[in-house]
């Protein structure tokens, strides 16, 4: 295509979605195929300077304020910011920063979480909240003074009163679980659900009525100041040490009695804000040159998922305000600071149609065929529909375009659909009535929504189980995959998960197969055999007894040592100890009482499965007493110290709660922290933990 063309065509494909994004609040394209337009329209332009144009999205912040709200002008530009990408686009702009600043040295920034929401800007006059703007396109914004009241974060009154004005910058973010209960309200209701917490958050911003803000449940994260107009005399002991150069300036602003910095230094900006009563931030640090940089980008991109709201990636600002005035701006954003963003963890694609998949334990789950898609840095191709009901609610239809998400380790999901861009009316998929492999009559177990193949032959559940009873956590049985369990079952080699432990009567057959050697088979069988003495957590956990986990597999096989005393237990004794609620209590004397399941365990019990057993303490050291384990331990493994802790008397949990002794963080430990910090639960590091153990060491 010819290039102008092709720019003209980007520029209003980008306007139209800058529009639905911005100011509905509904976007139809993701994020990341919004930066393609973004980056190709650029490109072109840097590529052919004479097709510039003055009104190009390239040269512009958001969308022109809406005249529903008074118009606010900004005093100092609200700008947007430059986007890196990868290593290579990181590295680039410390190259820049560097050259900019003529150094060689390391330049030193200050790094911070890229809130995935909606800035805003709040001004104080005397130390009182005065008025609260959008960002709108930039230069001029939508007051929305009562509205910003109602957010949680967002002072009505600053600690000190500062007499002269100072303008707060930050973002507006939705936590993650208020999101999810304001969607599922919204689809109950038959409304289009929102996006993401982003979407959420910048519509409840422009709430006409306060009290449908204040519903959204808001917060507000402090990240900088735009203008400030002090009088001298408080704020002044932080003018530290003016540049030379700058003596001159200083002077005359000192003469007139004005402060326009809060600190020298971006970190010590933020330093002032938490002391004039905005919240805490977290993951924030001061790193110096590209490996430290890098290192906290790696770090924060670990742990995005624990972390209660949404983040698009890292923001990366030059520390020292001296060295950003000397960079200064470009149209749409400092040049002293760049967005490092992570890949999306949401995408827009066609949901083919809808099949139904039965699992372990026959439950009947829909799931969304997908035209493939890359969320999250990987592609997916399937997403999750969990049952009918939430098919119903969210209101999806095959052929719909739909928002599917992928965080972190969480199966993919399909979020809702897009309801502007339905083509006519199909039908609501149909709730199916039998097995679609057994073809068994469905039931609904009594206040359960998935419907179940009440089929315990069904050759779909038995595929599932036995995937479940080699998977990696369980038994790991390293080389049986999904693909071979169900060739074996095909060819009647393995109709029962003690069949495992008899595929080696049947080696000359598997050895013949196509694409089985001898090596492969006798490798598959010796691993089979390995297995036969996984410790009884593991072996309690494969089994897949209902509500048994793998947490619960460990507390039951800590408490009751022996798969005897497990499979005798009654209710009584179950329900008795620590984290073993009267459901799972119920579930487990039910699997036990069961002809079939005890005939199951006898069978891999006669055939040499022989779980070890729990130890006893060797000590009761830690008796009634519970650690958690989070970040990165460098001289022990987490799996080691749960194991120290539990072989010494105490318990090892996975979540920090009022119940916890002690939380064990190693480096990069994120929101379990938090919360210890929060509940004021005792922090060891590595050594303060392995100082407590008998040796002083494991
Ligand atoms: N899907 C769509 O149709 C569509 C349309 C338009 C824009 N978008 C998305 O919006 C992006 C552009 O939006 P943008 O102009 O707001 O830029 P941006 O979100 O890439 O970066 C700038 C913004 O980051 C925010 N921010 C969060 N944490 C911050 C921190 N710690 N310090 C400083 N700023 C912080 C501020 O609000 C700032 O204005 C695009 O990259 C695209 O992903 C999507
Ligand atoms: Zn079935």
């Amino acid at each position: 295509m010819d290039p102008a063309a092709r720019v003209a065509e980007l520029r209003d494909e980008i306007e139209h979605h800058s529009h639905l994004y911005y100011v509905l609040d509904t976007p139809e394209i993701s994020d990341s195929e919004y930066d393609r337009l973004f980056r190709e329209l650029q490109d072109l332009e840097a590529a052919h300077p004479e097709l510039a144009s003055d009104d190009s999205p390239t040269l512009k912040v958001g969308a022109p304020p809406v005249s529903a709200f008074k118009p606010h002008r900004h005093a100092v530009p609200m700008l947007s910011l430059d986007n890196a990408f990868g290593e290579e686009e990181l590295r680039a702009f410390d190259d820049r920063i560097r050259r900019g600043l003529e150094t060689d040295g390391h330049t030193e920034y200050f790094v911070e979480l890229k809130f995935d929401g909606a800035s805003i800007s709040l001004t104080y006059v005397d130390g009182k909240l005065d008025v609260a703007a959008t960002r709108g396109d930039g230069t001029t914004g939508e007051e929305i003074t009562p509205n910003a009241r109602t957010i949680r974060g967002v002072p009505l009154k600053l600690r000190e009163a500062l007499p002269g004005r100072i303008e707060v910058r930050g973002e507006v973010v939705m936590l993650r679980s208020d999101f999810e209960k304001i969607n599922e309200a919204r689809a109950a209701a038959g409304e289009q659900v929102f996006a993401n917490p982003r979407n959420a958050a910048a519509g409840g911003l422009r709430q006409l009525d306060s009290r449908l803000t204040a519903k959204r449940k808001l917060r507000f994260f402090a990240f900088g100041v735009g203008q400030v107009e002090l009088l001298s005399g408080k704020a002044e002991g932080d003018l530290e040490k003016p540049a030379p150069e700058e003596a001159e300036t200083r002077h005359a602003v000192r003469q007139r009695g004005l402060i326009r910095r809060l600190a020298p230094t971006q970190s010590g900006t933020l330093e002032r804000l938490k002391e004039l009563g905005f919240p805490a931030r977290t993951e924030v640090q001061v790193v110096r040159g590209f490996d430290e940089l890098h290192a906290f980008v790696q770090a924060v991109q670990a742990k995005r998922a624990e972390l209660p709201f949404n983040i698009d990636g890292v923001v990366i600002k030059v520390n020292e305000l001296d060295q950003q005035e000397a960079l200064g701006f470009t149209s749409r954003g400092p040049r002293w600071a760049t967005a490092y963003k992570f890949p999306a963890e949401q995408a827009f694609t066609k949901l083919n149609r809808i099949f139904v998949q039965v699992g372990r334990t026959g439950t009947i789950n829909p799931v969304a065929d997908l035209e493939p898609v890359v969320v999250g840095g990987a592609t997916v191709s399937r997403a999750t529909l969990h049952n009918y009901d939430e098919v119903r609610r969210k209101d999806v239809r095959e052929g719909d375009i739909v928002i599917v998400q992928r965080a972190g380790d969480v199966i993919p999901e399909v979020v809702g659909p897009v309801l502007e861009k339905r083509v006519g009316d199909p039908p609501l998929p149909e709730e199916p009535t039998i097995c679609p492999v057994c073809e068994t009559p469905l039931q609904r177990r009594e206040g359960e929504v998935a419907l179940r193949c009440p089929n315990r032959h069904c050759p779909a559940q038995i595929a599932m189980k036995i995937q479940h009873f080699v998977g990696r956590r369980m038994m790991d049985i390293d080389g049986l995959g999904e693909k071979l369990i169900d060739r074996f079952l095909e060819l009647g080699l393995i109709k029962t998960i003690p069949d495992i432990y008899r595929l080696h009567n049947h080696r000359e057959t598997l050895v013949n197969l196509e694409r089985l050697g001898e090596q492969s088979v006798d490798n598959l069988l010796r691993s089979i055999e390995n297995t036969k003495h996984r410790p009884l957590a593991r072996f309690l956990f494969a089994l897949g007894i209902p509500e048994v986990g793998e947490r619960g597999a460990q507390d039951l096989a800590r408490e009751l040592r022996t798969l005897d005393a497990v499979r005798s237990a009654d209710y009584e004794t179950l329900v008795a100890l620590p984290n073993i609620g009267p459901r799972t209590a119920g579930e487990i004397v039910q699997w036990f009482d069961d002809e079939e399941n005890r005939r199951l365990v006898d069978e891999l019990l006669e055939l040499g499965v022989a779980p070890e057993e729990g130890a006893a303490p060797s000590s009761d050291l830690f008796e009634g007493k519970t650690f958690v384990f989070t970040g990165k331990l460098e001289r022990i493994t987490r799996e080691e110290g749960e194991a120290a802790v539990i072989s010494l008397g105490g318990k090892a949990a996975g979540s920090v709660s009022k119940n916890t002794t002690y939380v064990v963080a190693g480096p990069g430990a994120g929101s379990k922290l938090a919360k210890a910090e929060q509940l004021k639960v005792e922090v060891l590091d590595e050594d303060g933990f392995l100082a407590m153990l008998p040796d002083g060491t494991l």
